[in-house]
């Protein structure tokens, strides 16, 4: 039996003034290796799950058990990187701060810092021209890709995806989904894939979550999204992706 590298167990959230739960008893593990994918239409709770995981906020009630910190790749990339920083020291940063990690895939590079930027950014397809630039000079799709090899940089335990390429256009957004699903099986990355899209979800994911008003009314293999056994929600769900 692979290892867990979160197991969440009934957590629970309800901010400060709100009458109802963002979460509501929400339990899951993931398992080294593996990509749980979570769908759920707008306010369902998805990125209150996220934020809990990443420590941005507490939970009300339950227990989030990880391994290891995760790491983030977020919705919107220009936020996530310093407009002041050189992509170099923006790419470098969970590297600078944890100088005793010697990520695998770095071994051969990692006494110089130029040639360590050159290689994160080979592995997300992008040129070592953008080391130098600042974020203003890239694309969407080349920020997010920044942000990618930002988060595998450190050789995560867990990477969480909350809405990674909803700020993009439909073919970017391809594009960085086939990324995505590259890097997760040649390096073996653990993902927690969080999206409204149904598409992308069932495209990334071994196992698939739907949530509802704060609540995973569903859990099931991939294999298993037609399945007559199916929440009536998720039906519904994959009813309007058809449509
Ligand atoms: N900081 C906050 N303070 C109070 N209520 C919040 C806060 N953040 C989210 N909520 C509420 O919690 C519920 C879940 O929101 P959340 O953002 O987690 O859902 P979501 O599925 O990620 O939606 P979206 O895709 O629109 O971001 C919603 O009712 C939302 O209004």
């Amino acid at each position: 039996m692979k290892e867990a590298v979160i197991a969440v167990k009934n957590a629970a959230k309800t901010y400060i003034g709100s009458s109802r739960a963002a979460l509501d008893s929400v339990s899951f593990t993931i398992i080294r290796g593996e990509c749980l994918g979570i769908v759920g239409e707008s306010g369902s709770g998805k990125s209150t799950l996220a934020k809990c995981i990443l420590g941005i906020q507490e939970i009300s009630d339950g227990e989030i058990t990880l391994s290891d910190k995760p790491q983030a790749v977020l919705q919107n990339p220009s936020a996530s990187l310093n407009p002041k920083l050189r992509i170099i020291d923006s790419l470098l940063e969970p590297l600078d701060a944890q100088k005793h990690l010697l990520p695998s895939f770095l071994a051969d590079v990692c006494h110089d810092r130029r040639k360590t930027g050159d290689k994160l950014l080979s592995m997300v397809s992008l040129p070592g021209g953008c080391l130098d630039q600042y974020p203003h000079q890239l694309s969407g799709g080349q920020k997010q890709r920044v942000s990618i090899a930002r988060a595998i940089s450190v050789e995560p335990r867990l990477i969480v995806f909350d809405e990674p390429t909803a700020s993009l256009d439909v073919l970017v957004q391809a594009k960085v989904l086939n990324l995505l699903k590259d890097l997760q099986e040649k390096l073996g990355l653990s993902y927690l894939f969080i999206s409204h899209d149904l598409a992308a979800v069932n495209f990334m994911s071994q196992r698939i979550g739907v949530m509802k008003d704060g609540q995973l009314l569903d859990l099931f293999r991939r294999e298993a999204l037609f399945s007559p056994q199916r929440h009536p929600y998720t039906k519904q769900l994959i009813e309007v992706f058809d449509s």
